[in-house]
C-alpha cells in the first residue's frame, strides 16, 4: 500500500505553531539520539515567520547549539538584500534566539560567488559535503528535517512547475537562472535531496494557497502521465515522511482526509 503524507489543518496560526513546535521537538530528539547535530534546511517566504513562534523561542528544550541550519533554497543576492532568505531567517528567527542560548551553526551562501550561480551552487554543495560526507561515500545527504514552503504555483525550494531542474539526478544543489518568481537567479536543493530527508514539513497558510492545495492533494496527473507539481512530487517521493501544517483557509475544499492534531 502507498504510504501517504499527513495533512494537518489547524484553526489558527497559533495552534499550527504549537503543533509545528511539538513536531520539531520530536525531530530534534530523534536526531540527537543518533548524532551530535540536528541537521535541517529551511525555506524562505512565509515559513520563517511561522517557524519563529513564541513557544519555540521560549522553549528550554530546543538545543540551539546543536542545530545546523542550511537553506533549502537561496536567491543569488547579498546576505543583507531584502530578497535574501538568509536575511529573512535572521530577522524572523536567528536574531530572536535568546542571548543566553548557544548559537546554532548557520550555513549561508558565499556572498563572494554571486556572479556565477553554478559556482554558488557548487560551493553550497561543498558546504553540505563538509557537514554530511563526501559525495563518493554517500549518494545523498540525509537531512533530519526539512521545513519547506509551498508557493501558490506549487513550487517548493526553487523547484518550479515544469522546470528541467525537476529531472536533476546527480547534483545535491543546483543553480537556476530563470526562476519564474523574482529574483530569477537562485540555488536550490534538488528533488532527490529533498525526498531523501528523514522528515519533511510543509507549512502552507491562507486562502491564497487553497487552489494549489486542491491540485496537490486531490488531483493525480501522474496517473495519466501529466505534469506533477513540485510539492506533489515531494509527496509522491517521500510519502509518509511528509507532514503538511496548514490552516483551515489553505485547505478549504480539499477532499484528502485531514487531521486536526498530530
Ligand atoms: O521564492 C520562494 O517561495 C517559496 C514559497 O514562498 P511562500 O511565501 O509562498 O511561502 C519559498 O518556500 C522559497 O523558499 C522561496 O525562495
Amino acid at each position: 500500500m502507498t504510504k501517504l503524507p499527513s495533512l494537518y489543518a489547524f484553526p489558527d496560526s497559533s495552534t499550527l505553531q504549537q503543533n509545528l513546535y511539538q513536531y520539531i521537538l520530536q525531530a530534534q530528539s530523534d536526531a540527537l539520539a543518533r548524532h551530535p547535530k540536528f541537521k535541517i534546511a529551511v525555506s524562505g517566504g512565509s515559513l520563517p515567520k511561522l517557524l519563529a513562534s513564541p513557544v519555540l523561542l521560549a522553549s528550554r528544550d530546543i538545543h540551539w547549539g546543536k542545530w545546523e541550519i542550511f537553506f533549502a533554497d537561496e536567491r543569488a543576492v547579498p546576505l543583507t538584500d531584502p530578497d535574501s532568505n538568509y536575511a529573512l531567517l535572521k530577522q524572523e528567527l536567528l536574531d530572536k534566539i535568546p542571548k543566553t542560548a548557544s548559537e546554532p551553526t548557520v550555513h549561508p551562501i558565499d556572498p563572494e560567488m554571486l556572479s556565477d550561480t553554478q559556482d554558488l551552487a557548487d560551493a553550497y554543495e561543498k558546504a553540505l559535503i563538509g557537514s554530511f560526507a563526501a559525495k563518493d561515500s554517500v549518494k545523498l545527504p540525509i537531512f533530519d528535517l526539512l521545513l519547506l514552503g509551498c508557493g501558490p504555483d506549487g513550487h517548493t525550494c526553487s523547484l518550479f512547475p515544469g522546470h528541467g531542474l525537476l529531472r536533476e539526478e546527480d547534483a545535491w544543489v543546483a543553480a537556476i537562472e530563470d526562476s519564474p518568481k523574482p529574483p530569477p537567479r537562485r540555488i536550490t536543493l534538488t528533488l532527490p535531496v529533498v525526498t531523501h530527508a528523514l522528515k519533511i514539513a510543509f507549512v502552507a497558510t491562507g486562502a491564497g494557497k487553497k487552489e494549489v492545495m486542491r491540485k496537490i492533494f486531490d488531483t493525480h496527473p501522474e496517473a495519466e502521465g501529466g505534469e506533477v507539481l513540485p510539492c506533489a512530487l515531494v509527496n509522491l517521493g517521500a510519502g509518509d515522511k511528509v507532514s503538511w501544517f496548514c490552516d483551515q483557509a489553505a485547505v478549504e475544499g480539499v477532499s484528502f482526509s485531514k487531521k486536526s492534531s498530530l
